[in-house]
Order: C-alpha cells, then structure tokens, then sequence
C-alpha cells in the first residue's frame, strides 16, 4: 500500500504518477519540449536587446537595427505560442491521467465488499475521488512542467550573466540570499495560513452540509437563530483566515519587488561605473541585458517554492489515491457456475457469521426452504434478520457453515450470476435521481417501455405510476425524495419483477403507509413472490398469515420454526412477538 513516507520527495511515488502518462508519450515529450524551447526563447530576448544597442543603436546602423526588431519580434511570437502550447498540453496531461485514474479508481470501488464501505467515510472517499484528483492533475498543471521550466530559465539566465560579466554576475547573485530567505520565510508563513483556511474550509462544508441535511430537525426545534449564530462564527473565522493569506501576500510581493529592484539598482551603479572609468566600454548592451535576465532569475525564484508545494500536495494526493487503488477488498469470484436456471432450492447448514472479528451475529443458522416456497422472518431489531439476506447474495462471506441455493454452495456460483438471480427489495428503497423509469431498468435501454408497462399493470402498479407528473418519465430527485417510503418501495417491486429472478428476497418496510398505497404493496408483495421462492423478513400480519413457513429469530438464533397458526398454538417466543407486534394490527383489522 502506498504511504505518505515523510520523504522531502518519493521518488517511488512519483514514478508510479509519471507511469500514467505512459499513454499520452508523446505529448509528455512534445510538452518538455516546449518547456526548453521557452527557455530558449527567454535567453535570446536579452541576447538581442545587447546586440540591439551595442552593434545598432550606437553604431547608428538602421537596417541592422530594423532585422535585430523584426528578430526580436519573431522571438515574441514563438514565445507567446510556445508558452500557449506549453500551458494547454500540461493542462491536458494533467486532466488526461487524472481521468484516467479516477476511471480506474471508481471500478476499484465498484468491487469493494460491504465490509470496506462499512469502515470508511463516504465524504473521505468522495473527496480521493474528486479533489485529490484535481491535486495529481496540478503536479502536471503546475508543478513538475512548471519547476521544470524555471530552472531551465533560471539556469540559462545565470550562465548567460556569468558569460557576459561576472562582476556584475556575482552582485546579482550576492542579492539571491535576501530574496531565497524572504520566500523561505513567505513559503512557512503561507502554508500555515493555508493549512487553517483549508481546515476552516471543510468546517463550513461539514457546517451547512450537516445542517440542509438535518434542516426538518433545525426547524422543528426552533434552532435557526442558534444555527445562525453558529454560522456567523465559523463565517467570520474562514474570513479571517483567508485575510491572513491576503495580508502576507500584500507583504511579499512589493518586498520582492523591492529587492529586484535593488539588484538592477547595483547593476546600473556598477555598470555604469565601469563605462565612466572605461574598465570596459561595451557596458550598456549588457546593463540593459541584465535587467531582463535578473526578471528571469528572481521571479522564477519567488514562485518556485509555490510549485514544489504544488508539486508536494499532488504527491501527498497521489499517495492517498494508490492507497484505496492497493486495498485489497474484493469479494471472491472464483466459482464457475452459472444460476440462470434456477429451481430456488436454498439451504443455511449451521451458518456462523460476524460483521467484526469475535463479534459472532449468526450463532449456527440452519433451515431450508423448498422451490417456490414464501418463507417469512421474523423476530426483534437486531436478532440478525437482515443479515441473512446478505448473506444470501454474498455481500459478505460466512465464517464457517454453508450456504446452498439448489444443492450448491454459493460460492461455486459466478458472483454476477448468483445475483443476477436473486432480486432484493429493501426496506429503505434507494432511487437515483433520475426518472421512475431509468431507476426501474436502472437505464438498461434494452428493455422497451412496453415491457415496463406491462410488468406495472401486472403487479398493480401502473395507474399510481400514471397518476405522477409525467408518468415513467417522473424525476423523482435525490434518492427518490419526491416519493413517499411506500411509493419507493412499489417502485422497488417493480425493479425487482421485472428481472424475473428465480429466488426474491423482500424486507418489508416497518412505516406505516396511507390504505392506499398498503393495498398496493399487498398486491405487489402477492404478484412478485407468485411461483418462486421468496424470503421475507416480515412486519405485516397479512404478509405472516400467508407464507408456507415462518423462522422466528432471536439474537442470532432460529428459536421456532412453523406456520403462523402452529406458532401461535405453541405459546412461545412467536405469541409473544405476535402479541406485540401484530396484536394491534389484528384488532384494527
Ligand atoms: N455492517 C455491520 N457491521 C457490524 N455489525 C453489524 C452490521 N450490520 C448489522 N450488525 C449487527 O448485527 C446484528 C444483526 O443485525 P441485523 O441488521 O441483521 O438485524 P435485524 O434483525 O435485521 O434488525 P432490524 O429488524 O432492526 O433490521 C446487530 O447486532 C447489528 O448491530
């Protein structure tokens, strides 16, 4: 697994980033290459503006002079598209390889086990998928390319200086310290700001994001004055934090200025010395060259420390990223049988399950249920009801025992085919925001709205679907928040009908719905479960009334085992669920 090692720089790591730009070679090269012809340009401009007063302006050579112009304008224009070509194609790669990697990142996620979901948070994935990778793209945007580039530039500057004269080199250079130890002392200062503008950053974020979520809560206990107040804190502290950034900004930058300033202030006074005294005559071309070529050495210097933190922060991101891209989380896939025709047989053979080490759920669970068979479960919150169904369609391997679906062990079936064969309708129905009808094909543009419609008016449904602005093409909106949890539900049931599964697993919904809409999952629950086999954890009397067999729970236990007339004639645990949980129900009825 990747790390953050603590290392200035990983070479490792950043070999692994460079390694996604395999397939885009020859824009990485054309890229670096455009990074030295840049350079390139930048040192003859001084080179020609030398030239431009020592051999034309003072020799008074007009037709020299106007070839050195137009040379010096053809510079210009191969710069300007140069450094347009440059910043487009860094741009370009970045994006590229952060797309590619956030692809392949997301199939990762698409095969973790439950169990990886269950131990992460959600908003950390979210952000190595989003802003992590907007950071790894910056390393091509902003970083390398650029730390590349300057360093040529401040190279180059430095060479052609020495060159030249390095009297006036060595002034140049004896001022670097000032403006190294000034960036030193901006950089630290900067990252700290920054560090308490990014911390004051998700404070809001997890602020407002927690609260639109909760605003029924909010409202209901009158708290918006609180909340308010509470907002206009964390408000003014981003506020603050980001000044802080704005007021060491407004420091450095006229202070670096200054400096620069200075340095070309020496190199005039020298200079100029030198040619009044005659030590050389050729000074002039060379005083106004250093003034462009102490630009192209200082402000490649201010800003390089910014890039290596660029540069850093991608690294750090990068880290992260390979850290989810090397956990090792699948669900094994090694069986090789196909579920396509299945009976429904299924069989638990003292079944022992835990969600957490040591922390057993399922204290061997066996039963049987026979092809076609409606078996309910029942049993208190927590008795591990719920656990059976993800047992059943291996969202979660057991610890020992066996799980049996027509004689064979589950895990000899193909993942995709043993759930393609089980459809499950879940008691907190989850819809995409988008139409009825893409979440029931969950957008399958195979299956016709013809096949849809029938399905509907099968189980009964069609007419409350009709009855929604626009029908099938009713956008319900994120996670189905225009429909009620019943609504959801039928929605569900239709999702489930329509793959035709061999074995259905339903786990009833606890809220109480409108007559209406009970009536409607009656019909839906009787239509989907018709012919095939089908586990239901059960919380309706009429659902319990008609199943062949009920397996009643308890703490991870099966304690009875009957009809729902046998168990009451028994007295036990079910009487006393039953006097509880339906009794009332009954009496309504
Ligand atoms: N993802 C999980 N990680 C750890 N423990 C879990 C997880 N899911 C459930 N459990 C634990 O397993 C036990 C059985 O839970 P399960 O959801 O199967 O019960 P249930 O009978 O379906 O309850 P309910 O009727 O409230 O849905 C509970 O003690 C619960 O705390």
């Amino acid at each position: 697994m990747a790390k953050e090692t603590g290392k200035a720089f990983d070479l490792t790591l950043f070999r692994r980033v460079m390694a996604f730009t395999r397939p885009y070679r020859a824009t990485f090269l054309g890229t670096a290459f455009a990074a030295i012809l840049l350079t390139a340009f930048a040192v003859v401009t001084p080179m020609l503006l030398r030239e431009i007063i020592d051999n034309a302006i003072k020799v008074q050579d007009q037709p020299y002079l106007l070839n050195l112009c137009l040379a010096m304008l053809g510079v210009l224009i191969g710069q300007v598209v140069c450094q347009l070509l440059f910043t487009y194609y860094a741009n370009w790669l970045g994006e590229s390889v952060i797309r590619d990697m956030r692809v392949k990142l997301f199939r990762r996620m698409l095969g973790f086990r439950m169990e990886y979901y269950n131990k992460s948070s959600i908003g950390v994935l979210v952000t190595r998928a989003v802003a992590d990778m907007q950071r790894i793209g910056e390393i091509f945007s902003q970083g390398f390319f650029m730390i590349v580039a300057d360093l040529l530039k401040m190279l180059a500057a430095s060479a052609v200086m020495l060159i030249w004269n390095w009297r006036l080199a060595l002034i140049v250079f004896a001022i670097l310290p000032i403006i190294l130890y000034a960036t030193r002392v901006f950089q630290k200062k900067m990252k700290s700001a920054f560090a308490e503008v990014r911390a004051q950053v998700s404070r809001l974020n997890s602020f407002v994001q927690e609260r639109l979520t909760g605003m029924k809560i909010v409202q209901l206990f009158n708290r918006e004055a609180t909340e308010s107040r509470k907002f206009r804190d964390i408000n003014k502290k981003h506020q603050d934090a980001w000044l802080k950034t704005v007021w060491y900004n407004s420091f450095f930058f006229p202070i670096a200025e200054i400096v620069t300033s200075i340095a070309i202030g020496l190199v005039a006074w020298y200079g100029g010395l030198q040619n009044i005294s005659n030590i050389q005559t050729e000074n002039m071309g060379i005083i106004f060259g250093f003034i462009l070529l102490i630009e192209m050495l200082f402000r490649p210097l201010r800003q390089i420390a910014d890039k290596f933190n660029t540069l850093q922060m991608g690294m750090v991101a990068a880290g992260r990223v390979f850290g989810i891209l090397d956990t090792e989380s699948r669900i094994e896939d090694a069986g090789t049988l196909n579920l396509d025709h299945v009976e429904g047989a299924i069989e638990f053979k003292d079944v022992h399950f835990s969600y957490v080490p040591d922390e057993e759920v399922l204290h061997g669970i066996s039963f049987s249920v026979q092809p076609g068979e409606k078996v309910a479960i029942v049993g208190a919150t927590g008795a591990g009801k719920s656990t059976i169904i993800n047992l059943l369609n291996r969202f979660y391997d057991i610890q020992s025992g066996e799980i049996r679906i027509d004689g064979t062990n589950i895990r000899e079936y193909q993942l995709a085919s043993l759930r393609g064969n089980i459809a499950v309708v879940l008691q907190d129905v989850f819809l995409f925001a988008d139409t009825i009808g893409n979440n029931i094909t969950l957008q399958d543009p195979e299956i016709p709205q013809e096949d849809i419609e029938s399905a509907a008016r099968a189980i009964g449904v069609h007419e409350f679907i009709s009855s929604l602005p626009g029908g099938y093409s009713y956008n319900v909106k994120e996670r189905g928040s225009m429909l009620s949890s019943g609504q959801r539900q039928l929605i569900a049931f239709l999702r489930a009908y329509m793959r035709n599964p061999g074995i259905l697993v339903l786990d009833e919904a606890t809220s109480s719905v409108d007559t209406y809409t009970e009536q409607l999952i009656q019909k839906a629950t009787e239509k989907v479960t018709e012919g095939r086999t089908s586990i239901i954890i059960a919380h309706r009397l009429a659902t319990v009334k008609k199943v062949d067999k009920i397996l009643v729970m308890d703490a991870g236990h099966i304690v009875e085992t009957g009809t729902h007339k046998e168990l009451l004639k028994k007295k036990g645990y079910y009487s006393k669920l039953y006097e509880a949980q339906f009794m009332a129900e009954e009496e309504l009825a």
